[in-house]
């Protein structure tokens, strides 16, 4: 990807001298790359970049040799003062570190503890040393879908939804998008005002995706085979991590321009990714790779597949003691993979003229070549 006259950024923006410092939280994630690589790629302005993670990439080396200072930091945003180290000095903050698990790896108390208390950090370091500009990666799992299985079929923004949590997962997202929300409009040091806002991707996909490489590697193990659990007229949202990562990148600029319009919102990702079950959507990848989805409706009955996922969630409880048993079935991920949740929206576009930046052929495309690419890697 080359450096390019951004869309969005007009020739004299363009043309200015690069002077703005960003950080990426969470940088070597399946997102945090994409947003490292389209910041390098889309914002001119970049003087220097910095890259805070728990575990450090040794992808970051390659990005050092460009004009763009980069800048890879270790560090827990779990832990001040080392967030507010990484802060200071910085004119945006894209907050994308988080502890993403619904299969039970993590405790509850740690998934708080990252999600909740590490952005609680991240608001506090930009209060305290002056950052203005903060975008936080939230989730469509702050709306749902909710503990009561309610369908929410191609809703926006202002969709009235009864978000109810129980999952330590969506409580902390929405308790810690609450959180940046809350924080818009508080004095930074100097007296300017934090302008904060929240994206809401969907499930995301592309390439990187763990949780694709998980179905892949299990329908290599099933001779090219997956079984069919959810019925096919379950719709599940997904996007292209490119254009999740490029909704962050041109929030991120816009901020300052439209600190009134923005601040304060929260704006659900999207692109032209179809309409589909979770299986469904996964074979446009899979299927292309050599794998066979089995039955146009589900093999087993849903009370049996329950009562799997209620065993599964036993057996992860007995064998903790000895090993991590986390299985992608357990009561939670049927339950949400079992419901319809799809946004149908224009805000983003409304608000900060985004458009997707990758169409959803293209999206497939690069996907599909990253699982063939990984078939030299499948155990
Ligand atoms: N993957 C999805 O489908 C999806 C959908 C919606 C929202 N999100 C959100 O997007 C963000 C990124 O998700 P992802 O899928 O890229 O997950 P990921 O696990 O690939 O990336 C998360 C990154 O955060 C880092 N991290 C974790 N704990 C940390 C800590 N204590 N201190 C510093 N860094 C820490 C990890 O090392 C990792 O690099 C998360 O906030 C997640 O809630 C993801
Ligand atoms: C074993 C079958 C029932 C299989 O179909 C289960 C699929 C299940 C693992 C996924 C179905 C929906 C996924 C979630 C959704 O895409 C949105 C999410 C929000 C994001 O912030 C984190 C990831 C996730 C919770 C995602 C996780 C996997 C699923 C539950």
């Amino acid at each position: 990807m080359s450096q390019g006259f951004s869309p969005q950024l007009g020739m004299a923006e363009s043309a200015q001298a690069p002077k703005l410092v960003y950080l990426v939280t969470g940088g070597c994630g399946f997102l945090g790359e994409h947003v490292v690589r389209m910041l390098l790629e889309r914002e001119p302005r970049l003087r220097e970049l910095r890259i805070f993670d728990l575990h450090l990439s040794p992808w970051i080396e390659e990005l050092k040799t460009g004009p763009v200072q980069v800048t890879a930091i270790q560090g827990d945003v779990t832990q001040a003062q080392e967030v507010a180290a990484a802060v200071a000095g910085a004119h945006v903050v894209i907050h994308t570190a988080g502890l993403v698990d619904v299969f039970g790896r993590a405790s509850p108390e740690t998934i708080h503890k990252v999600n909740v208390r590490g952005t609680q950090n991240v608001i506090e370091a930009c209060v305290q040393t002056g950052t203005q500009f903060l975008v936080y990666t939230s989730s469509m799992e702050v709306v749902g879908p909710n503990i009561k299985g309610h369908p929410f079929y191609r809703g926006n923004e202002d969709t009235p939804y009864e978000a109810v949590h129980k999952h330590p997962y969506p409580c902390s997202k929405a308790l810690a998008e609450r959180l940046v929300l809350e924080a818009n409009g508080r004095k930074v040091r100097g007296g300017l005002p934090l302008v904060t806002c929240a994206l809401r991707p969907t499930g995301i996909y592309g390439e990187g995706h763990q949780i694709m490489r998980d179905f892949y590697r299990q329908g290599l193990r099933l001779g090219g085979r997956l079984f069919r659990a959810i019925p096919a007229s379950v719709e599940h949202g997904r996007v292209y991590v490119g254009n999740v990562a490029w909704m962050h990148v041109l929030v991120a600029r816009e901020l300052e321009q439209r600190a009134a319009l923005i601040g304060g919102q929260v704006y659900f990702c999207y692109d032209k990714s179809p309409y589909k079950s979770y299986e469904d959507f996964n074979m446009e990848f899979l299927g292309p790779c050599g794998l066979r989805l089995v039955g146009t409706r589900p093999l087993l009955p849903y009370w049996l597949l329950v009562l799997l996922a209620a065993l599964n969630a036993l057996l992860q409880w007995l064998l903790r003691p000895l090993l991590l048993y986390a299985p992608l079935l357990n009561p939670y991920t049927l339950a949400v993979a079992n419901t319809t949740f799809t946004v149908s929206t224009n805000k983003a576009q409304r608000h900060f003229g985004y458009e997707p930046l990758f169409s959803w052929e293209d999206s497939r495309t690069r996907t599909i070549l990253w699982v063939q690419a990984m078939e030299g890697t499948a155990q």
